[in-house]
């Protein structure tokens, strides 16, 4: 099931920075695994903002809310989730 995931993440301008840096490495190395994984299929910085867009291919809500909620940097994250299908008019045939 593919869904369109949109993050925010927001960092207190208290937040330990040493502990943030940690978090954020963490956040790289866990996304470019799922990313391999095919799991996390696409990520868009969204410009201006510290957001982005990305497409999540997984088995079911569960596995996903599993995902996101394991995050590293998922404390400082405003997260909205939309389901997506297949387009009738869509050449892709990875669109499912
Ligand atoms: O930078 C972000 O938008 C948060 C994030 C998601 C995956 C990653 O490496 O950072």
């Amino acid at each position: 099931m593919l869904f369109m995931v949109e993050m925010d993440v927001n960092v207190p301008l208290d937040t330990d920075q040493e502990r943030f840096a940690a978090l954020k490495q963490a956040e790289k190395e866990r996304f470019q695994e799922l990313q391999r994984a095919g799991t996390w299929r696409h990520i868009w910085r969204v410009v201006g903002h510290y957001s982005n867009v990305s497409i999540f291919d997984v088995a079911d809500n569960a596995a996903l809310h599993d995902i996101l909620t394991a995050l590293p940097l998922y404390p400082f994250m405003n997260i909205r989730v939309t389901a997506l299908c297949r387009h009738p008019s869509s050449i892709h045939d990875d669109d499912r």
